[in-house]
Formats: C-alpha cells, sequence, structure tokens
C-alpha cells in the first residue's frame, strides 16, 4: 500500500513516491580509470617520516575560477592536506576524509576541469555543543589545454576522496558491522505530524541535499494514518532498498520493527539496515544513537544534521530487541523501552500538547507531578549477571510468586521451527510462576517502572548511560512508592546529564536484567512500549541480541 506524497515531496514526477539522486554532481556517475600518472605524481611517505603516505599530491587552483590562487594538496589515507605555495611546513588547512560524505568531478570553462569535495565537520559555538555544519571546497584542474585530460585528473582525485572517505569497519566486534553500498537506494518513511509536524520541511531542507550529496537516492514514502507504514514494510519488495529510513519519531519505527517481523522472511528482512532520522518529538533512539558515536548533546537541526551525516556514511551494526509478550496474547518487539506509571502517563498525557515538540515533556512531566500516583502490581525480573542485583530484593525466592502450573521447561537452543519466531526461551508462560532464579521484587507499590534498553528516553533525558545498541541489556529502573514530589523532580532534572543515579535516591532502583515481568494489579495506568500507549494487562519480556541492523556512527 503506497501512501500518497504531498505536491511538495512529489514533485516533477507526480507518482505517489519520488526519486532524488546525487543530480549533476552526483559522484556515482562512472568514470574512465586514467593512467596512474594522470591521478598526480606518486609520492613518498612526507619527508621526516612524521606524518601518514602521501598517496596523491599536485598544484591546482583552490577554487572553481580561472584565476583562482595555486594551492598543493596532498591526499593521505585520513585527510586532504592544503598549502599555499611558500606556506610554512605544515598543511594550511586539513579536510579529515572521516568528515567527508561525498566527491564529485565536472568539467569547467577553458579546458579545464574541478573536483569538489563535501565535508560536515563538528564545529562548535563559542557557547555550546559542537554540531556537524557543511565544508564545501573546491579546486581547479589546469595542467594543459587537453580537456579530457584535466578532468580525467579531476576524476581521479574524486574517486580516492570518495575511496579513502568508506567508514573503517570496526575490527573489535566481529562481523556485526557493514557499510551501505553506493550508491544506495534509500526508501524513506515520513511520519508528516509526528513531532511539530515539520518532518516534511525538515527533510526536503536538511536531510536531502546531504544524502544527494552522498549519493543515496530517496525515495519518500508519507505514511497518512497509524500503522500505514506497519502495512507498507510488511507488504513491501525489499530488495529494492539498501536501507529502510524512517524520518519521525520513536513510533513509526516501531511500526516498521513490527511490520518487517510480521513478514514470512523476517529473518532476512530483519538484515535491511534501518535508520532512524529525528523528526519526532521524543525522538530517544536518535539522541542515543548521537550519543553512542560520541557526539555532544544536542537536538532539533544540529541532531538531525549528525545523524543524517551518520547516514551519508553509511556504517550499520546490529541491535538488540525485546520480545514482548501480553496476557492478552499479543507478541510485540521493542528496540527502545517498555514503561508503566510516571513516565508512561507523561509520555501519553502529553500528547496533546505535541505542537510543543520536546518541550511537550516537560509540560507533562509538572502536570503528571501534581497528580502524583501509586501504582500497584508485582514486578520480577532475571538478572543479566546472575547474582548481580543492585536492589533491596531477595535473591532467588524459594517459592514462586504465582500459584499455576510445573515450570516451564525452555526447548533446547536450535530447535526453533524455521521462519517462527525466535523463541522467548527465558520467558514460561504469564500464567505460570516465574522461575525460581529470577528475583522478585518484594515491594509492589511503584510510581514508575521503565525497562530501557538505549540510553536516552527522549532527546534531554540521559536515563541510561551505559546502554549500548547491542549490550545483550534490559536496564531496569523502578521507583518505589514513597518518593516525594520533589526528590522525584530532582530525578528527572539529573536526568538531562545522566547523573541521576549519583543522587543514591533510596526509591530509584536500577538493575540490568535480560527478562522482566510485570503484573499489574488492577488495569489502571497506561503501559507504553517504544513510547506508544498499550492497555494495561501482566507483560513480560526478554531480550533478544542483535535481532536487527542501524544505522550507527560507531
Ligand atoms: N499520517 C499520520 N497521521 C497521524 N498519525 C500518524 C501518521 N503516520 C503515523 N502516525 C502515527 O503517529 C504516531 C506517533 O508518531 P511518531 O512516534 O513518529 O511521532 P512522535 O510521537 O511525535 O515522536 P516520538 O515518538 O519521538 O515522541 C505513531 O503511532 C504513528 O502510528
Amino acid at each position: 500500500m503506497n501512501g500518497a506524497a504531498p505536491p511538495a515531496i512529489a514533485g516533477r514526477r507526480g507518482g505517489r513516491q519520488q526519486r532524488a539522486s546525487g543530480g549533476r554532481r552526483s559522484p556515482a556517475r562512472p568514470a574512465p580509470v586514467p593512467p596512474p600518472m594522470a591521478a598526480g605524481r606518486r609520492a613518498p611517505p612526507e619527508p621526516g617520516g612524521g606524518g601518514a603516505p602521501v598517496l596523491l599530491q599536485g598544484i591546482f587552483g583552490a577554487g572553481p575560477s580561472p584565476g583562482a590562487a595555486p594551492c598543493s594538496l596532498a591526499l593521505t589515507a585520513r585527510e586532504l592536506q592544503v598549502r599555499r605555495p611558500g606556506g610554512s611546513a605544515g598543511p594550511d588547512t586539513a579536510l579529515r576524509l572521516a568528515d567527508c560524505v561525498g566527491s564529485a568531478a565536472f568539467p569547467a570553462a577553458a579546458a579545464a576541469a574541478c573536483f569538489s569535495l563535501v565535508c560536515y565537520p563538528l564545529r562548535g559555538p563559542r557557547w555550546g555543543s559542537p554540531a556537524r555544519q557543511r565544508l564545501e571546497r573546491t579546486f581547479r584542474v589546469c595542467l594543459g589545454p587537453d580537456a579530457e585530460g584535466n578532468l580525467r585528473i579531476a576524476q581521479a582525485w574524486s574517486r580516492r576522496i570518495r575511496e579513502l572517505s568508506v567508514p573503517a569497519v570496526p575490527t573489535q566486534d566481529g562481523d556485526s558491522y557493514g557499510v551501505l553500498p553506493r550508491p544506495c537506494r534509500a526508501l524513506v518513511l515520513l511520519n508528516p505530524q509526528s513531532g511539530a509536524g515539520r518532518a516534511i520541511q525538515d527533510f526536503q531542507v536538511v536531510v536531502q541535499p546531504m544524502l544527494a550529496e552522498a549519493d543515496i537516492a530517496t525515495t519518500v514514502f508519507v505514511t497518512e494514518r497509524p500503522y500505514h507504514a506497519q502495512e507498507k514494510v510488511r507488504d513491501e519488495d525489499l530488495s529494492q532498498w539498501d536501507t529502510l529510513v524512517i524520518m519521525s519519531g520513536d513510533g513509526l519505527l516501531y511500526e516498521v520493527v513490527n511490520g518487517l517481523m510480521e513478514r514470512s522472511d523476517w529473518e532476512d528482512a530483519m538484515k535491511k539496515p534501518l535508520c532512524i532520522l529525528p523528526g519526532g518529538s521524543g525522538n530517544a533512539l536518535a539522541a542515543s544513537i548521537n550519543h553512542y558515536a560520541g557526539n555532544d548533546h544536542v537536538a532539533k537541526k544540529k541532531l538531525l544534521t549528525n545523524c543524517t551525516f551518520i547516514l551519508c556514511k553509511g556504517l550499520h551494526t546490529q541491535m538488540d530487541l525485546v520480545s514482548l509478550s501480553t496476557a492478552s496474547g499479543k507478541r510485540l518487539f521493542s528496540f527502545l523501552g517498555f514503561g508503566w506509571g510516571f513516565i508512561s502517563d507523561v509520555d501519553i498525557d502529553s500528547e496533546k500538547y505535541r505542537w510543543l515538540g520536546n518541550a511537550r515533556f516537560t509540560l507533562g512531566t509538572l502536570q503528571c507531578l501534581a497528580k502524583l500516583r501509586v501504582y500497584q502490581g508485582r514486578l520480577s525480573y532475571l538478572p543479566a549477571v546472575p547474582g548481580q542485583d543492585t536492589s533491596s530484593a531477595p535473591r532467588d525466592p524459594p517459592m514462586p510468586v504465582t500459584n499455576g502450573q510445573p515450570s516451564h521447561v525452555p526447548p533446547p537452543a536450535g530447535t526453533d521451527v524455521p521462519g517462527s519466531l525466535p523463541n522467548d526461551s527465558l520467558l514460561v508462560p504469564l500464567g505460570q510462576p516465574v522461575p525460581a532464579h529470577w528475583t522478585v521484587v518484594p515491594e509492589e507499590e511503584f510510581v514508575s517502572v521503565y525497562a530501557i534498553y538505549q540510553s536516552h528516553l527522549g532527546t534531554n533525558l540521559l536515563m541510561a548511560p551505559a546502554a549500548r545498541l547491542h549490550d545483550d541489556c534490559i536496564h531496569l529502573f523502578y521507583l518505589k512508592a514513597g518518593i516525594s514530589r520533589v526528590a522525584l523532580l530532582k530525578l528527572f532534572l539529573a536526568m538531562a546529564r545522566g547523573t541521576h543515579l549519583e543522587l543514591n535516591c533510596p526509591h530509584l532502583c536500577y538493575v540490568c536484567v535480560r527478562a522482566f515481568r510485570l503484573e499489574p494489579r488492577a488495569a489502571t495506568g497506561i503501559m507504553t512500549v517504544d513510547g506508544e500507549a498499550l492497555a494495561c494487562e501482566p507483560v513480560q519480556g526478554q531480550i533478544h541480541s542483535r535481532l536487527c541492523r542501524i544505522l550507527s556512527g560507531s
């Protein structure tokens, strides 16, 4: 089922989906392979041995115009060094190839040719966090009257710059990393209603130009209603796409993940790299990926630029998912978090302030603080490290906590039926007591329970600083009843910097687990999965290591 693109997106093609590619300067165009010397003189390592070996060097115009002053260029595996003739020994400028998203060559006037490169270095204002900003440099090649010869040299430099700009695949983590191909075909699923309703505009202004520079062709699918994206990816021929890009909040990615898991070929479908570009109000996964990449906290357009840069570089890795089962028989797959109580109330109650963007959560927090409620239920979990338990709960309760059938014996590994959904081998049916080696929290009154598997709960909430994309861990937080409003507010203020655990609040408990179960005493309160509302009922979940792939900066 296709989403109708609005006229601004459908553009000249007038169809429901629009393809946009790199345009005139697309680096995808095949370039003739020049003879070795045409690429510029191959040079020995830099004098003194202090620098990296120089792979190409030459003297070109520092700009596209015929009168551009000459400059000396040296290309190493890591950077393009620019020196003015007669200048100091070191380069005047060094453009890091790790910041480069694309390079193109093209003919210029008077038999000359040019090559350009586009970089997005991290640049900071005097106050505030650095974010990626666009920097384009063009060099003019005019080594003689032979226009084709000049163009061949420009193409050779451009091609080498593109090759060297491909991110190195980290080796410390086995085969978990990959890089998107070039040219690359991306299906962009865009929710025009997400956040403050600016996703289409932000996509056109910020994202599309960057993707064109990186030779990523986009086909935009604009969702018209809830579950539209879920149906689209469930029925889509995925072989057309190298990546599925979600330009929205976390809710649309949740739909995409569950749509892919509904496919009979879900095991293959889940190998398709996904990418999140923040267009919503919470943008928790986008903020987490920005954090994992080592970037400072940023929001809005700066976060969007950082995340689009990550897509342009094309590095992807595996991400854990959590499988959730409800008493009413639902099976859901979640990449971000499951919640009950205060945090979920803020998330859902503040929906009506969506137009405020991320500020909706501040207003929602103040409103929920005013009517602070307590929720009754039983929480149990399987600690990630046997014996590790930071809560005040007793370990390995001798007796099951609910009466039911004899303990479930999980099927031995490797007995899954091909094509069937992954087996929740750590869980027993909800009607049965949790296994005896699980921990049962002795308190049964909570202000909030939140199981998170990414670092950020929202753009400004660093809830689980230690979380990573594939750490095989659910970071379980629960707030016991009795906490004062002031203490709760202090916790949320500290969470902006990720220092809430340092407050040593006696009501806040945190433990890394591999599975959990929550049994509310009554169907009161809102439950959420990845920020989407869920009926309040018994729920349990377990981690599934590395079940999908996501574009990531590290
Ligand atoms: N065209 C549409 N109109 C209305 N709702 C839509 C449309 N497309 C998708 N949705 C629904 O909107 C909901 C919220 O979307 P999303 O999560 O992307 O934005 P958000 O709530 O602003 O962001 P965040 O989850 O980061 O707070 C999802 O449940 C999705 O099903």
